[in-house]
């Protein structure tokens, strides 16, 4: 998986050096590009904002810029890659998200500021390659590099060979439709609670129907949209008469 990041502030990408994302780049799993848009505004000021046509508070970032950093790495690589803007108005990462932009070869994240980059960049870009608008959710951040961070970390440790142990995979929160089950560690009893007996019992058989009540109890109480969601999937939701 090619990612390249273009950014106003290249250095808050430094964390996809660190950790497995770096493991990940050494072991050729992952491949990182940043680039500095500024690299790509010729005034004296290296000017990327502007003030909104139509009035209204903040700046809004130039297109010039942002097309010639983007026709720029277009042409680093082979084939088209897929554009992923970061914003509050796109469609919400979930684990299925996460699961496609693991199926992408080369991706480009434009890491939008301000009030957000003129929509004709959108447009032309929508011209030669896919364009897919990715929100965290639904709340507003300054810039997208932080969900550029959550975008690639959710993405590559899905790669095969990016996590040491794969079998970590299964049974996630969202992987399957349900939160995960508690987990515990030594010490056996710590400040006076205990570890639930069942999981020192060595029946697995027992561990495994007690983690799967618990990934539904929890469900249940947290997250109880995820259940009708499968449930209705599954066609088997019971929904309370009126
Ligand atoms: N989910 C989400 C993304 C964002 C932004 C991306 C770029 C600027 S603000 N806010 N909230």
């Amino acid at each position: 998986m090619r990612c390249d990041i273009i950014s106003i502030f290249p250095e808050y990408l430094e964390p996809l050096n660190l950790s497995l994302p770096g493991q990940a780049q050494r072991k050729g799993l992952l491949e990182v590009a940043v680039h500095d848009l500024r690299d790509f505004a010729h005034d004296r000021h290296r000017t990327v904002d502007d003030t909104p046509y139509g009035g209204g508070a903040g700046m809004v970032m130039k297109p010039q810029p942002w097309w010639e950093a983007l026709e720029h790495v277009r042409g680093l690589g082979e084939g088209t890659p897929t554009l992923i803007v970061p914003g509050p108005g796109g469609e919400v990462l979930t684990q299925k998200v996460a699961r496609e932009l693991a199926d992408e070869p080369w991706m480009i994240f434009a890491c939008g500021r301000y009030e957000g980059i003129d929509e004709r960049v959108y447009e032309a870009a929508a011209e030669v390659m896919p364009v897919r608008v990715i929100s965290l959710g639904d709340y507003v951040l300054n810039g997208g590099e932080v969900a550029v961070l959550a975008m690639i970390e959710a993405a590559a440790r899905l790669l095969p060979g990016f996590m040491g142990n794969a079998e970590s995979l299964v049974e996630e929160s969202h992987e399957d439709g349900l939160l995960e089950y508690p987990v515990y560690t030594k010490p056996a009893s710590w400040r006076e609670r205990e570890v639930p007996p069942v999981l020192l019992s060595g029946d697995h058989a027992k561990v495994a129907a007690w983690r799967h009540e618990q990934r539904l109890e929890r469900t249940a109480a947290r997250r109880p949209d995820l259940l009708h969601a499968s449930a209705a999937l599954a066609g088997t939701d019971v929904v309370p008469q009126a």
